[in-house]
């Protein structure tokens, strides 16, 4: 066959050839069709196509949103602090700063339902802006969402809707220049068994561009700063370390290389006290000047390491602000608590009804109770001379008066979330 015979009717090659070409185009149309809907995290609904037919919304922003999962409706109100940092995401896409490590612009993860199940609104629109040198905590319940949200900041899977920009890199489009000055600690220790501490730390390293002398000194540095350099723990095989060995070797890897950002899966899940403290020592200083976004279940933790921190509950940020400000602003009350036995409860009871007829019981279970008491009624000395009568009526196995902490902050927020949720 040559080009020429193309113009024999009689050989039907022509015909061949474009019947070949149409099916080409189909067949690459109906591939990118399969991809969008079924591939793992950014599946898209089996209609996505009809989408750009439909009239966009004008800007959500600072506004509350109307949002739909199966078959429930549920309107997002956001609360003072959270529409104040959106308007301060949508001021900074305005006019961009170098100072900013982190935006993200009402990032969404919505994981398609499978088997009937309706979709999994994972993140709910998320604007947060992050100066370089700050560590953001992320606390939130299990399933609030915060490894989705990692997940996407990381490239694991795309947004659904919203983006975020990475020292100025949209995560949607320039993710590989965002690697090199990204590093992870995840959730769950991604290590080689077969390999040792030092050579888990020359791979990364390496794959940060450090080369020679500067490449040792770094791998050095990042042991002893997690203390895995010393007895010859270093050049041992992963698979031997303890789970806080692990960790700790996980999160020296998120560090080297010097990266501008980095983010911290629960980083000090499963670390006896003593290597936990040694950890936050690390983070302190790795956060001097870099970007760090840390989740955390530990309340003690998020107060030690975070500047500012957010709570997230079911894909929405609930407040967000330093630790202090949390507690000033979701606090205002002391915490009273009384053990006795079951049958004076009734008396501790009256005791607290009498003195702050606001006081409200927020826990009791066999003879202990809690109380929260209006911060501005209390007069410590009235709460001590109103125990030491109840020690002379009845046995007083302990008692306590407590400011509110940061736990305290996010039982609260977490269950009033809860609770919206459930009515709405
Ligand atoms: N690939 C997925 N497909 C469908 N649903 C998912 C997927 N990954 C997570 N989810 C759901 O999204 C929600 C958020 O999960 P995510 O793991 O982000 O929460 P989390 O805050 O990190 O929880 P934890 O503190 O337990 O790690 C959960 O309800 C989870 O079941």
């Amino acid at each position: 066959m040559r080009w020429g015979d193309l113009n024999n009717s009689t050989n039907g090659m022509k015909e061949v050839l474009i019947i070949m070409f149409v099916e080409w185009i189909l067949v690459l149309f109906f591939a990118y069709y399969l991809d969008q809907v079924f591939t793992s995290g950014s599946g898209k609904s089996p209609f996505f196509f009809l989408k750009g037919f439909q009239k966009k919304p004008l800007s959500s922003f600072g506004k509350p949103s109307l949002g739909k999962q199966g078959s429930k409706v549920f309107i997002q109100m956001d609360k003072h602090d959270v529409s104040q940092e959106r308007e301060k995401v949508e001021q900074l896409l305005l006019e961009p700063t170098i100072n900013q490590a982190i935006i993200c612009d009402n990032l969404k993860k919505v994981y398609p339902g499978r088997d009937g199940n309706p979709d999994k609104l994972a993140v709910r629109g998320l604007s947060l802006a992050l100066p370089n040198g700050e560590c953001f905590g992320m606390l939130g319940p299990n399933g609030a969402g915060k490894t989705s949200f990692i997940n996407m900041m990381i490239g694991l899977t795309k947004p659904t809707a919203g983006t975020a920009f990475v020292q100025g890199l949209d995560i949607r489009t320039h993710m590989n220049g965002i690697y090199t000055s990204m590093g992870v600690c995840p959730q769950h220790d991604l290590l080689w068994e077969t390999l040792t501490g030092r050579e888990h730390l020359l791979f990364y390293g390496r794959l940060k561009n450090l080369k020679g002398s500067a490449l040792t000194q770094a791998v050095e540095e990042s042991l002893k700063s997690v203390n895995l350099f010393h007895g010859g723990v270093d050049d041992k095989q992963a698979g031997k370390y303890s789970g806080g060995m692990k960790r700790r070797l996980s999160v020296a890897i998120s560090l080297i290389g010097d990266p501008r950002v980095v983010y911290m899966d629960e980083p000090s899940t499963g670390l006896d006290p003593a290597s936990r403290n040694n950890l936050w020592n690390v983070v302190k200083h790795a956060k001097r000047d870099r970007a760090i976004i840390l989740t955390t279940h530990s309340m003690e933790e998020a107060e030690v390491l975070c500047d500012r921190l957010g709570i997230f509950v079911d894909g929405s940020l609930q407040c967000i602000g330093n630790p202090k400000e949390l507690k000033a602003r979701y606090g205002g009350t002391y915490v009273f608590t009384m053990t006795t036995t079951m049958d004076h409860e009734k008396d501790v009871e009256a005791m607290v009804q009498q003195l702050y007829p606001a006081a409200k019981k927020v826990y009791h279970i066999s003879g202990t109770q809690k109380f929260e008491l209006p911060k501005e009624e209390v007069q410590i000395a009235s709460v001590f001379r109103a125990v030491e009568t109840a020690k002379r009526n009845f046995t007083v196995s302990a008692w306590g008066l407590a400011d509110t902490t940061l736990e305290d902050v996010f039982i609260k927020v977490a269950r009033d979330a809860q609770a919206f949720e459930t009515l709405s």
